[in-house]
C-alpha cells in the first residue's frame, strides 16, 4: 500500500494527513503554535514554529500509521495564503517573524498607493485590491523596516516566499526555491494573465525580482526532501493555497461551480474557467488551479470573521464552552426578535473592504439574551455569504442572487458542521447547500495534486465522481421573510460603517 502525505499549514495549527491509495484518511496529526500580536492590528508567526510543527506532525502521522517513509509516494502541501516570510539565502535564517495575512500594518502603504492612482494597474495585473491582506506590501514593509534588508536583498542574499515556498526550501535543505501559481496569485506581485512576476509592480514596491521563487503548476516537481528528514527522500509533487486546495478537494472543476469554506474566516470561490473575470463588485480574481501549464481562474470573496464569531461567544463573552452549544441556543431564540450582529472585529472584507469598520449589534430589547445573540452570530455568517454570492452572480451572470438557478453551493470547514447555520445559509441565499461526506477537503485537494503527479490517483473526471454527498440543505424560509431579514442586515452593515 502506498500513501500520500498532505501537509495543511494553517493560520492557527499545522496538520499532517495521510491518505491511502483509495484517497481515504489513514491518520491525522495536528499541532497548534503561538500567535504573536506585537501591536494592535499586527499578527505574526515565528517561521521556525511553522517549520517545526510541520516536520513534527509529519513524523507523528507516519509513526501513528505504523508505516515508514518508503511507503509514502509523495507529499502535497497546502497552506495559509499571503503570509510573508523573508530569509537569508546563506544561513537559512528568517530576517523577521512571518507577517500573517490578517496583519493590517501596511494600511498606510496601501492608502498611499491608491492615492497615487495605482489601483487600476495593480488590479488589472494581479486581480487583487490594494489591501494589507496581500503579501506585496508586507514584503515592502520588511525591506523598509528591517535594518540592512534592502541592501542585502539587492545583493541577492535574501529570499521571499509564501509559507509553501518556505516549507519547501526547509524540507529540501535549501535546494528548491519554488512556489505554485495559486500562491503566487496572492502576492500582489504576480501577473495572473501573463503567468509571470510583474516587473512594473516589483519596481513600484522596490522589490528585487531575484528574491522571488520560481512559479510551477500545482501538480509538478517541487523538489525532494532531505534524506535525514524522514529517513528517506520523498518527492513534493503538489502545492496549492488552502482555499484553492479546498476548491479542488470539492471537485469544483466546471465553470459555475462554487465552494465556500467556513473556518476562522470564510472564503468562497467560483470557478470561472479559462478566462479571468474582472469583478465590478469588489471581489478578487485569482487562480483556482494550474495544471499542464493552463490556469483555471476563479472569483473569490473573502470574509475575515466566520467561525471566529463563535470563538468570540466562547472566549470573549464566555457565553458557551463549546462551539456546538450555539445550535441549541439558536433553536431556542425568540423568533419575534430581530437581533443583527455585524462581526466586523477586524474590519469588513469582501465586498465592502472597510479596514477601519468595527463590529456592532442592533435590535436589542430587554428580552434579548444569549439565545438571540447566538442566533445573530450564526446568522451573520449566512448574511455575509449572501453578500458575496450576490456580488459573484452579478459579475458572473449579470443577475443578483441567481444562486437558485445555478449549481448549488458546496460547503466545508469546521463551521459547516453546524446544521442550524447551514440551514439558515440555504434559507438566506435561497439555494441548495451541499455538505460532502469528507470534510477534509483542503488536505484532500493537496493530496490529489501530489497523487496525480505520482500516478497514484485518477484524473479530474474520475476524481469528481468520487465526490460524495453527506447532506443537502434546501431553502425552507418564505421569500418575504428572506427579503425582510436580508434588508435588515444591509441596514445594519450600513449603520456599522457610519459609526
Ligand atoms: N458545531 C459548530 N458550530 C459553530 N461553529 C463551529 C462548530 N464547530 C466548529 N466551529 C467553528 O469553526 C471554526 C474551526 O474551523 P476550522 O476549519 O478548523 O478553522 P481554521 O482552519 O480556520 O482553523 C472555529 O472558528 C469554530 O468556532
Ligand atoms: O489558515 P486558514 O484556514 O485560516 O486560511 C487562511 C487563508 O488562506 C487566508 O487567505
Amino acid at each position: 500500500m502506498k500513501y500520500i502525505l498532505a501537509i495543511d499549514q494553517g493560520t492557527t495549527s499545522s496538520r499532517a494527513i495521510l491518505f491511502d491509495e483509495a484517497l481515504q484518511v489513514s491518520a491525522i496529526a495536528q499541532e497548534e503554535f503561538p500567535q504573536h500580536y506585537p501591536q494592535s492590528g499586527w499578527v505574526e508567526h515565528d517561521a521556525a514554529d511553522l517549520w517545526s510543527t510541520v516536520a513534527g506532525t509529519c513524523r507523528a502521522v507516519i509513526e501513528r500509521a505504523g508505516i515508514t517513509a518508503t511507503d509514502v509516494a509523495a507529499i502535497g502541501i497546502t497552506n495559509q495564503r499571503e503570509t510573508t516570510v523573508v530569509w537569508d539565502r546563506n544561513t537559512g535564517q528568517p530576517i523577521h517573524n512571518a507577517i500573517v495575512w490578517q496583519d493590517r500594518r501596511t494600511a498606510a502603504i496601501c492608502n498611499a498607493l491608491r492615492d497615487e492612482g495605482h489601483q487600476d494597474m495593480v488590479s488589472e495585473r494581479t486581480g487583487l485590491l490594494l489591501d494589507p491582506y496581500f503579501s506585496g506590501t508586507k514584503l515592502k514593509w520588511l525591506l523598509d523596516n528591517v535594518e540592512g534588508a534592502r541592501a542585502k536583498a539587492k545583493a541577492g542574499e535574501l529570499l521571499f516566499g509564501t509559507v509553501d515556498s518556505y516549507l519547501i526550501w526547509k524540507a529540501t535543505g535549501g535546494t528548491s526555491h519554488v512556489t505554485d501559481a495559486t500562491n503566487a496569485a496572492r502576492t500582489l506581485l504576480y501577473d495572473i494573465r501573463k503567468g509571470r512576476w510583474s516587473r512594473t509592480i516589483c519596481d513600484l514596491l522596490d522589490i528585487p525580482t531575484s528574491m522571488l521563487p520560481e512559479v510551477r503548476d500545482c501538480s509538478a516537481d517541487f523538489g525532494v526532501t532531505r534524506d535525514d528528514l524522514f529517513g528517506r527522500a520523498i518527492p513534493i509533487l503538489g502545492v496549492a493555497g488552502d482555499q484553492q486546495a479546498a476548491t479542488i478537494g470539492q471537485a469544483c472543476f466546471q465553470p459555475g461551480m462554487l465552494k465556500s469554506t467556513y473556518g476562522t474566516g470564510c472564503f468562497a470561490l467560483l470557478n470561472t474557467g479559462a478566462t479571468p473575470v474582472r469583478s465590478k463588485n469588489r471581489l478578487l480574481t485569482t487562480i483556482a488551479y494550474q495544471l499542464d501549464g493552463t490556469p483555471t481562474y476563479a472569483l473569490e470573496g473573502s470574509i475575515f470573521v466566520a467561525g471566529a464569531v463563535v470563538q468570540w461567544l466562547r472566549d470573549g463573552l464566555k457565553m458557551i464552552r463549546h462551539a456546538a452549544e450555539t445550535q441549541p441556543l439558536a433553536e431556542a431564540a425568540d423568533a419575534g426578535q430581530n437581533v443583527v450582529l455585524v462581526p466586523a472585529f477586524t474590519g469588513l472584507g469582501a465586498p465592502y473592504w472597510k479596514a477601519e469598520c468595527r463590529g456592532a449589534i442592533f435590535g436589542l430589547s430587554r428580552n434579548s439574551g444569549p439565545a438571540e445573540l447566538a442566533r445573530a452570530a450564526l446568522e451573520s455568517v449566512g448574511y455575509q455569504t449572501r453578500d458575496l454570492l450576490d456580488a459573484m452572480h452579478l459579475d458572473w451572470s449579470g443577475e443578483t442572487n441567481s444562486g437558485a438557478k445555478e449549481a448549488t453551493l458546496r460547503v466545508d470547514g469546521g463551521m459547516s458542521a453546524s446544521d442550524w447555520t447551514m440551514q439558515f445559509l440555504s434559507d438566506i441565499i435561497g439555494a441548495s447547500v451541499d455538505r460532502p461526506a469528507t470534510l477534509e477537503t483542503t488536505a484532500m485537494g493537496a493530496a490529489w495534486l501530489a497523487g496525480l503527479r505520482a500516478g497514484l490517483y485518477p484524473d479530474q473526471a474520475s476524481f469528481s465522481e468520487m465526490w460524495a454527498l453527506e447532506r443537502t440543505f434546501t431553502p425552507q424560509m418564505s421569500g418575504d421573510l428572506r427579503d425582510r431579514k436580508y434588508q435588515a442586515w444591509r441596514r445594519a452593515v450600513d449603520a456599522a460603517q457610519k459609526f
